[in-house]
């Protein structure tokens, strides 16, 4: 393929252009190797085929961020919160880099990192795609989990199973430095949110999914309406005059096909409908950021690092398919 399909995208003005980010951070959940994924991905030639073979012009500091100089000598828990600090920092300094992104128009993909990084991508979205357009975006979030935790009602205290609260006003905190810079116009409306692919919510969660009337749909749903219904089910009630911020977890999908990260859980998406879901938003023209996160090369590796080297092609199919590569 030599160009990009045919789709016109609605909300970028710089279609032909993508932002790119590489996030290695793990300071969201508790287990080493999720920081290796960007450069695991970008090896692997993800970034050739998104310039080569999709023609994107790519707008790339070549770093991978590691963001260590952001980090504090000392970061107690706050409100049961594992590395209040850390996180915080690193996900504001995100927050600016995406928003410069996506302040020119372009197109934004960040790579993971853990989930916790959505709090940077998502509120510099958010906020950039309200100046530019005076509108508010919405968010698929495809992924095992709701990561919908508030500081309160979670079990784990990793901030990775918290950024939807925080990106929503479900969770709010004054300190400045612990999240307090998450402002109005970096959230998200729990109207504008859908969730795909979910099969393992805390209870505290579940409460906080049905109280707030916010769509999901989970393995359940996929199974019987099958994932085609599902998707036009989930476009549905974003409606096609709303950018899109895709959040994709990489766990989405079924341990079979991404083994390499650190929450697996059974029953999930083959990578088929990964790709699928990924399609769908493409096709819509509205997409204007996407993440990829907890890919963890180092975890489940097997025989010559196959599961994690399956993991890797994976979430650079996943990419490649929300970019646009497998339409006509
Ligand atoms: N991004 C993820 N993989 N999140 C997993 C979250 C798991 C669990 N719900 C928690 O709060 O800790
Ligand atoms: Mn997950
Ligand atoms: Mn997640």
């Amino acid at each position: 393929m030599t160009t990009t399909s045919m789709i016109q995208p609605k909300f970028l003005s710089k279609p032909d252009e993508l932002g790119v980010v590489a996030v290695g951070f793990s300071g969201g959940q508790c287990k080493p190797g999720v920081d290796a994924a960007p450069s695991a991905l970008i090896s692997s030639g993800l970034l050739t085929q998104l310039h080569e073979e999709l023609g994107y012009n790519l707008n790339h500091d070549n770093t991978v961020h590691s963001y260590k100089e952001l980090m504090p000598q000392i970061d107690p828990d706050y409100r049961g919160m594992k590395n209040p600090l850390a996180v915080s920092a690193v996900t504001q300094k995100l927050s600016e880099q995406v928003y410069n992104q996506a302040k020119e128009g372009r197109c934004v993909l960040t790579l993971g990192g853990d989930h916790s990084i959505a709090i940077g991508t998502i509120s510099g979205t958010a906020k950039a795609i309200r100046e530019r357009l005076g509108r508010e975006m919405a968010v698929i979030w495809v992924d095992a989990h709701a990561d919908i935790n508030t500081p309160e009602s979670s079990e784990s205290g990793n901030i990775h199973g918290m950024p939807v609260a925080f990106l929503t006003g479900l969770a709010t905190e004054k300190r400045e430095d612990i999240f307090g810079w998450i402002k109005d116009d970096n959230k998200i409306s729990v109207k504008k949110l859908v969730y795909i692919g979910l099969r393992d919510i805390d209870r505290g969660e579940k409460k906080i999914l049905r109280d707030n009337g916010i769509k999901a749909f989970s393995m359940h749903d996929i199974d019987r309406h099958g994932i085609g219904k599902v998707m036009d089910m989930a476009l549905g009630h974003i409606g096609n005059d709303t950018p899109i911020h895709l959040s994709f977890d990489v766990d989405a999908l079924d341990p079979m096909w991404a083994p390499s990260t650190g929450t697996p859980v059974r029953g999930g998406l083959t990578l088929r409908e990964g790709d699928f879901i990924a399609e769908c938003v493409h096709e819509t023209g509205s997409l204007v950021a996407m993440d990829l996160v907890e890919v963890n090369p180092t975890l489940e590796p097997g025989v010559n690092d196959i599961g994690a080297q399956q993991t890797v092609r994976a979430g650079c199919s996943l990419v490649r398919c929300a970019l646009g590569e497998t339409l006509l």
